[in-house]
């Protein structure tokens, strides 16, 4: 089966510098993707060669099956684009929003009609039809570059870093259509620096198909696979010693040493067996715990 996405040994040069580095990973029909990394890891500059908007400097990339350089206008019209920066029209109304997108995209009348109206329901803005964009809030422009990316039926949603700069509750509805979408058999890769909107968005919770977690750092892919692949990998009890770092007058810097076991009981055993168990905790690990650990930061 061909995979609705596919990169091999793809690289993106500026000024001499890889900031994409030997990036290789499949997603396959119908999966969620999400591509977590710390700002400047190379998430936007990945999806920016994904859509065809600047072109990789080596390596091969499909998307629906089309090569993004050699059949670009085949590959665009088989994904819908959501990017960080709100790209909607403010000037104009929603449903000139989705009309203008639709015709660029040579979908005729009624069916253009039909699928505006079907898309402004689903985001529920179709009472804001219309409404000038520059009226709506935030998280209402954001449901409306969703509505307006799904238009020309796409096979493969891309999202960068969809919900920064929202409301907790905003995010959270946002999420529930990315996850409903995907549910309905969307294909979706999403970039975030968040690590609650991977887990909710990715991890099994009675779901028999989650989707995958890639953790890039400096241009490369240093993990791959679900939250549970990551945890079993990486250890899935942790132990947390307290130390100081430095001492400064009566005050004193703390700071936190994570250490990993195959499983929670064999963290609990290591403690137990401490004679001094001050400063010291035991805990299951999670996908934060992860990212510290093999990029050496913590995410913002
Ligand atoms: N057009 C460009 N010219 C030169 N350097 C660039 C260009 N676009 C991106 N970069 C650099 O490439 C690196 C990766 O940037 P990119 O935006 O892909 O990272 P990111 O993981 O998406 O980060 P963020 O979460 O901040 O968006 C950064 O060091 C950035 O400065």
């Amino acid at each position: 089966m061909t995979a609705a996405v596919f990169l091999e040994n793809v690289y993106k040069f500026y000024n001499n510098i890889p900031v994409v580095n030997d990036l290789s990973f499949q997603i396959e029909s119908g999966e969620i993707f999400a591509l977590l990394g710390p700002n400047g890891a190379g998430k936007s500059t990945t999806i920016r060669m994904l859509t065809t908007l600047t072109k990789p400097s080596q390596g091969r990339i499909e998307v629906g099956g089309y090569d993004v350089m050699s059949q670009a206008m085949l590959a665009k019209q088989s994904i819908g684009v959501v990017l960080q920066q709100v790209s909607v029209d403010n000037d104009l109304s929603v449903w000139e929003n989705m009309e203008l997108h639709g015709r660029l995209h040579h979908i005729s009348n009624p069916q253009r009609q039909k699928l505006i109206n079907q898309w402004l329901e689903y985001v529920e803005l179709a009472e804001k039809r219309n409404d000038l964009v520059k009226t709506l809030s935030g998280g209402m422009k954001r449901r409306l570059q969703i509505a307006r990316a799904l238009l020309h039926q796409p096979q493969i949603l891309f999202l960068d870093e969809p919900t920064v700069g929202l409301d907790p509750q905003t995010r959270r509805r946002l999420w529930e259509i990315i996850r409903d979408l995907n549910k309905q058999g969307m294909t979706m890769l999403l970039t975030t620096h968040y690590m609650d909107e991977v887990e909710f968005l990715c991890d099994a919770f009675g779901s028999s198909k989650p989707g995958r977690i890639g953790i890039m750092d400096s241009g490369k892919l240093i993990s791959l696979g679900t939250l549970q692949q990551l945890r079993s990998a990486h250890g899935e009890g942790l132990v947390m010693k307290q130390f100081a770092v430095s001492e400064v007058g009566s005050d004193s810097a703390r700071s936190w040493e994570y250490l990993f076991f195959p499983s929670l009981e064999a963290a609990n055993i290591y403690l137990n067996e401490q004679p001094d168990k001050t400063g010291m905790m035991v805990r299951p690990s999670n996908l934060e715990d992860i990212f510290v650990e093999l990029t050496g930061r913590q995410l913002d």
